[in-house]
């Protein structure tokens, strides 16, 4: 038999009709639906006067547009009216919503793996570009547009043409106060926002084997940030730990016999991919975005780009208009960049262990007079699993808002919003213009950087904070 890797072995189980010069129809086994991209795709189906074919394999919850404080009162006309919509139409379809009212509510993406829906060698889907963190698991997890939404409610299938393979393999262990979050800036840092275009990317090697499924889903979550379609971590004992008892696992014997076939899916040895590239992390330092993509980016210890290093006509304009939304001087120390928002938040950064990295930092300790801080927990189980575990303490005594679960300051589509020129130290995964508000200034870094941020009022080395425990 020949040696295959896990993206080839998932989709080809999933192919339930090819034809030359086609895409492939592909078998999807997990739906899950927010309030901003399902809307359309219910009219649709309703009227063409169908139903949802597999209510079973589709979960809903509301999460982009939700307050984060006061919850239930909503003020802003669409995105109240999105929430009432999703909610009526997931009684209309008998879809499992997850509401406001919910203890399991939360971001899509991290209530998935949370319920334990979200496992090895399925198909999921969800109109939403990070649906790649489920990839984490081993599954192809991406994002689709509305009108495929509708198409997947209706037949549970999806037309996709197969994209190529490659594979990144992360070199060396993380060094001291180097996070997940900063490796996965360091390979797009390296390779840049488009190398990941037309691929099904498999992150391997040994500092991957060694990380945690939270750290895992951070870096599959930002693969999308990387141009490709997916991103994926081939399952291990790590992965089928985590999913072992989860609401929706499978229990007793079947749990056993599911883990024989999750490990068969696994990239075999000496698999070949279309394309491999390499990264080893040993020796980095912290990464903080100074621009606006997430490529654009430095080490903490470092300085940003002058206009003279570019080596092309191009790259020298996208610097100069980045820095100038920035407001950002060439050549300038990345220490030196003012903070005063501070995020804890979104689907890349707002699990269990990323608010314990980050009150690891401010524990004991105040946020700086000119800094606004806020933690958003990524599901309300994680905002009770931190409260009982004295989290929310250590950061409402620092002077942190400690909030409800949502997107939050994510994106600019609920009220927590950047105003406009002001500087914002964000766990989250996306640095373009006017993301977190118009005219907002988006820096993205790990949450120890983040908190470590919040204390000074600029970034400032994690790994120089004495104090601070790190991992
Ligand atoms: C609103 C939604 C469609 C969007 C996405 O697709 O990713 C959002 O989640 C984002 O992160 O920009
Ligand atoms: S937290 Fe941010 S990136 Fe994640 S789904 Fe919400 S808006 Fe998109």
């Amino acid at each position: 038999m020949t040696a295959k890797n896990i993206i080839e072995k998932v989709w080809e189980k999933h192919v339930v009709h090819r034809e030359e010069g086609k895409p492939d129809l592909l078998y999807i086994d997990l739906h899950l639906i927010h309030e901003v991209t399902s809307p359309q795709a219910f009219s649709g189906l309703r009227q063409a006067n169908r139903k949802v074919r597999r209510p079973d394999l589709t979960f809903a919850t509301m999460d982009h547009n939700v307050p984060t404080v006061n919850r239930f009162v909503i003020e802003d006309p669409i995105a109240k009216k999105q929430i009432e919509t999703l909610a009526g139409n997931c009684r209309e379809f008998g879809v499992e919503l997850l509401d406001l009212n919910s203890e399991e509510q939360g971001i899509v993406h991290i209530i998935g793996p949370e319920l334990g829906l979200t496992q090895p060698g399925k198909t999921i889907v969800c109109g939403d570009s990070h649906t790649s963190t489920h990839g984490a698991f081993g599954a192809i997890a991406f994002g689709i547009g509305t009108s495929e939404v509708e198409h997947v409610l209706a037949t549970q299938t999806l037309w996709q043409s197969r994209p190529k393979t490659l594979q990144i393999k992360i070199n060396g262990q993380k060094p001291k106060g180097f996070f997940a979050k900063d490796i996965i800036l360091a390979v797009i840092q390296k390779y840049g926002v488009r190398f990941g275009t037309g691929y099904i990317m498999e992150f391997t090697g040994e500092a991957i084997r060694s990380l945690s499924m939270e750290e895992r889903m951070t870096i599959c979550n930002m693969s999308i940030e990387a141009g490709a379609k997916a991103g994926l971590i081939s399952p291990d004992e790590t992965t089928f730990e985590y999913i072992k008892g989860r609401p929706h696992a499978p229990k007793g014997e079947a749990f056993d016999r599911a883990v024989e076939e999750w490990k068969a899916l696994a990239t075999d040895e000496g698999a070949a991919y279309d394309e491999t590239l390499e990264i080893d992390i040993s020796e980095l330092s912290p990464v903080v975005t100074w621009g606006t993509n997430p490529g654009m980016s430095a080490a903490v210890d470092g300085k940003l780009p002058t206009l003279e290093e570019c080596s092309t006509d191009s790259e020298r304009r996208s610097v100069a208009s980045a820095l100038e939304y920035m407001g950002l001087t060439a050549g300038m120390d990345v220490t030196d960049i003012p903070v005063q928002h501070v995020f804890i938040g979104s689907c890349t950064n707002a699990r269990l262990s990323d608010l314990r990295d980050a009150a690891q930092v401010i524990k004991g300790k105040k946020v700086a007079p000119t800094v606004t801080a806020i933690v958003v927990p990524g599901s309300q189980r994680i905002k009770q699993l931190a409260e009982q575990e004295g989290l929310a303490e250590v950061f409402t005594d620092a002077g942190f808002q400690w909030r409800d679960s949502g997107c939050s300051m994510c994106l600019g589509m609920n009220s927590d919003l950047v105003p406009e020129g002001e500087h914002c130290a964000s766990t989250s995964n996306r640095n373009f213009e006017g993301r977190q508000g118009k005219g907002a200034r988006t820096h993205l870094v790990s949450p120890a950087m983040a908190a470590a941020a919040a204390l000074y009022g600029h970034f400032v080395d994690v790994r120089k904070l004495e104090e601070a425990v790190l991992a």
